[in-house]
């Protein structure tokens, strides 16, 4: 559905993002990691057609039949929001201060030809799929009124209002804390048609995405099944990566979420990573064997 060749992006003669190249198909979530500067960002900033001034892309992206690269801004301005649709990490800024969030749902879909009445109606339904409580009076409310993770909410309504092929997240629950991050990544996961990505954040990739892609110094430089890759990496920034990372490969079941993260058949023996267990406690690390398991990784203790 989404296939992206040799995708370079440039200012000057300087080569930011090189030669990237990976496909995404429908109903999957795949991870975009990589330090920060490695050129995430502007690999989807690229794909939606929102590079920064002087900034360029060349090479290929198609997104379900349609050209992304090269495209006119005339014409973007049409298929953005229907054909791929992004949330950013801060929803304050994305949003206009001084407009009603369901007035700015609404015109997500109105500057797209819908009816205003219809699109009125829509808003407060999809206020209501990415649960915000009482979307009636929730739209009259300014953004300042809300909190982070209600804004977020906002923000994912309308990236969802025109129905777009795929989701792509940049960080989108860095700004959150922990409670509210879990929330947002379980409705992220339920409700995106298909899922880009983007994080620093490995356990999070871990929970949401089947695959991954590795970028390091603007290019892919490994991707794969996301178990593959965390409990194999064949590049060294990986391996330095997960080194870095709270992950530790001696774990237990990951907490599923909406049924996107591996279940215990395609992990031989729940074979996974130990912090992503919910049930993790002292108990577990004082009784090794208990965490041991035959691939060194399946935690047994009873209370799992
Ligand atoms: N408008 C711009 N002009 C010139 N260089 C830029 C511009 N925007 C980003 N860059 C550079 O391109 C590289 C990749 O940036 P990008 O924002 O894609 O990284 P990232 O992996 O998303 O990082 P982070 O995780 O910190 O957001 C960085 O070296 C950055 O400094």
């Amino acid at each position: 559905m989404l296939s992206v060749e040799r995708l370079s992006v440039r200012t000057g003669d300087l080569d930011l993002v090189r030669e990237v190249s990976f496909s995404l198909a429908p109903g999957e979530r795949v991870g975009l990691i990589g330090e920060s500067g490695s050129g995430k960002s502007l690999t989807a900033l690229a794909l939606m057609g929102l590079l920064p001034d002087g900034v360029t892309a060349t090479g290929t992206a198609t997104l379900g039949g349609t050209d992304l690269v090269g495209v006119p801004e005339r014409r973007l301005k049409g298929l953005r929001g229907r054909t791929a649709s992004m949330v950013f990490q801060e929803p304050m800024t994305a949003l206009n201060p001084l407009m009603r969030v369901g007035a700015q749902v609404a015109e997500a879909m109105t500057l797209h030809g819908r009816p205003r009445a219809q699109a009125r109606e829509r808003a407060l339904a999809l206020l209501d799929r990415v649960r915000l409580p009482q979307p009636a009076e929730l739209a009259r409310a300014y953004p300042h009124q809300l909190s982070g993770g209600q804004r977020q909410r906002v923000m994912l309504a309308i990236a969802l209002a025109n129905d777009p092929e795929l989701l792509i997240c940049d960080e989108p629950t860095t700004a959150l804390d922990v409670t509210v991050q879990k929330q947002m990544l379980e409705l992220i996961a339920e409700v995106a048609p298909a899922l880009l990505f983007i994080t620093h954040d490995l356990a999070v990739v871990a929970q949401m995405c089947e695959r991954v892609l590795v970028m390091y110094g603007g290019r892919v430089v490994e991707s794969g099944p996301m178990r593959e890759v965390f409990t194999r990496p064949r590049h060294r920034y990986t391996e330095g990566l997960l080194a870095a990372s709270r992950l530790t490969p001696r774990g237990t079941r990951l907490p599923t979420i909406a049924g996107s993260v591996p279940s215990a058949g395609e992990f031989p023996d729940g074979c996974v990573f130990r912090n992503r267990c919910p049930h993790a406690t002292p108990a577990c690390e004082a009784e090794p064997e208990l965490t041991g398991g035959p691939h060194g990784y399946a935690c047994r203790h009873p209370a799992h």
